[in-house]
């Protein structure tokens, strides 16, 4: 049987690039910078005040001057106010731009103001005081975020700074994913006492939309016709299809069959884990890539968060997560000879190591334990006995 080793390496072998788009910046949430942001002026602009107070010259200090007289006051975004001597002094506001006539900024806390004249303390003012200094933070033309990064909120945020509408990122797959299953009902209808609703497409739809891909979704009976009709329009259409359920030992799993009858290549079937055994994978035409995963929930989401997101970030260029481990807060035991994934929960001790706690459960069918289930800790295939204290991998999701 095929490693969970054999399997990543087959899978990774399959990297594909679909080019650049330009999107709306403030809809790139997700996606893969392709291009440099630059600040498109000094960061700050301009010298920044930044307390709300007065501005004085801090030669009038030098000069033993302690009270001024108030000449005008600037709000943020108004035009600079110059003092013209010494005895004045502007009040001036947060995120207004420094006067080229003063250099030192009294907060309204160290000031007492009467009759339109400002008094202070000289004693501890430091000329430069409360200044944002223009360019300090960054120069005009320096990289604010390099292409290849990850589009994060505050990368968002960056490019509204610089005037950027719009952004050139990495293309996504385009993405369907196929669920199966004569068994299956939507969510807004009842299931008789012999059927279940569709949860497997609503999770994984999920997960994608997580990172910043928009899947189509669709479902197909158990018929062998119908499952052979709407997986060739896929591949014809899609860069990557994600399969849900169909591919075991049943005879109403029909998709195996369906995917070899349409000339898929089949690269794997069936991988030493657990969830996740009936596994399969492949390629048709070295272009689209099939991911066919076991239709028990749990399996179908641990085999995408660890298989499918790997491709993904590795797709696009993005560093794969660092490995995390935690350490198994109690005992564990496994019998079989498959790599296992044990569903748990993370927390820190007061030592602050990451701790795994085992999630009670049912087997894969058990979704409803998946929403108390933050990673998986994957054990060793090797061994059965797993001991509080010991360190394992664990692949946590966003
Ligand atoms: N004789 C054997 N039987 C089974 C084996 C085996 O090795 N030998 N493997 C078991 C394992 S492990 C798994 S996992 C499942 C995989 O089965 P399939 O991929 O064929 O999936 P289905 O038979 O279609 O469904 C299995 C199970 O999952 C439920 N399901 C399916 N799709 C959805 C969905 N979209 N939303 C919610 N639930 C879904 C379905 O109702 C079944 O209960 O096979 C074992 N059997
Ligand atoms: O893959 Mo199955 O998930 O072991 O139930
Ligand atoms: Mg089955």
């Amino acid at each position: 049987m095929t490693t969970v080793e054999q399997a990543e390496n087959l899978i990774l072998a399959r990297l594909r690039n679909y080019g650049d788009e330009s999107v709306p910046f403030d809809q790139a949430l997700g996606k893969v910078l392709a291009e440099d942001i630059k600040a498109d002026r000094d960061l700050p602009p301009f010298n920044r005040v930044t307390m709300d107070g007065i501005a004085i010259s801090f030669k009038a200090i030098k000069d033993g001057i302690n009270t001024f007289r108030i000449k005008a006051t600037q709000a943020a975004g108004d035009e600079p106010v110059e003092i013209d001597d010494l005895n004045g002094c502007i009040e001036i506001m947060t995120g207004a731009v420094l006067p080229a006539s003063a250099d030192t900024i009294i907060r309204y806390e160290d000031v007492e103001i009467k009759d339109g004249l400002a008094s202070i303390d000289a004693e501890g003012i430091k000329q430069g005081q409360n200044i944002h200094v223009q360019g300090i933070d960054k120069r005009l033309g320096e990289v604010l975020a390099s292409a290849g990064q990850l589009v994060t909120p505050a990368i968002i945020g960056v490019a509204a700074s610089v005037g950027k509408t719009h952004l050139l990122v990495k293309k996504m797959p385009k993405v369907v994913i196929i669920s199966s299953g004569d068994e299956l009902v939507d969510v807004h209808e009842m299931p008789s006492p012999y059927q279940i609703r569709k949860s497997n497409s609503y999770t994984v739809k999920a997960v994608l939309q997580q990172h910043g891909l928009q899947p189509n979704v669709l479902h197909i009976p158990d018929d062998p016709e119908v499952t052979k009709t709407q997986i060739q329009h896929c591949l014809q259409n899609y860069d990557v299809l994600l399969l849900s359920g169909g591919i075991s030992m049943g005879k109403f799993d029909y998709i195996p069959q369906a995917l070899d009858d349409l000339q898929v290549t089949k690269l794997f079937h069936k991988v030493a884990q657990r969830p996740g055994k009936p596994f399969w994978f492949g390629q048709y035409k070295d272009k689209v890539l099939v991911f066919a995963f076991p239709g028990n929930p749990v399996a179908t989401f641990m085999c995408l968060n660890r298989y499918f997101l790997t491709w993904l970030n590795a797709t696009l260029g993005l560093p794969q997560q660092l490995p995390v481990y935690a350490v198994l807060d109690s005992d564990f035991q496994f019998g079989p000879a498959l790599q296992y994934y044990l569903q748990v929960k993370l927390y820190s001790n007061t030592q602050g190591q990451l701790m795994a706690s085992p999630v009670e459960g049912n087997g894969s069918g058990d979704f409803a334990n998946l929403a108390d289930t933050e990673a998986f800790l994957e054990l060793p295939l090797e061994r059965s006995e797993f001991k509080q204290g010991e360190v394992f991998k664990v692949w946590r999701f966003v």
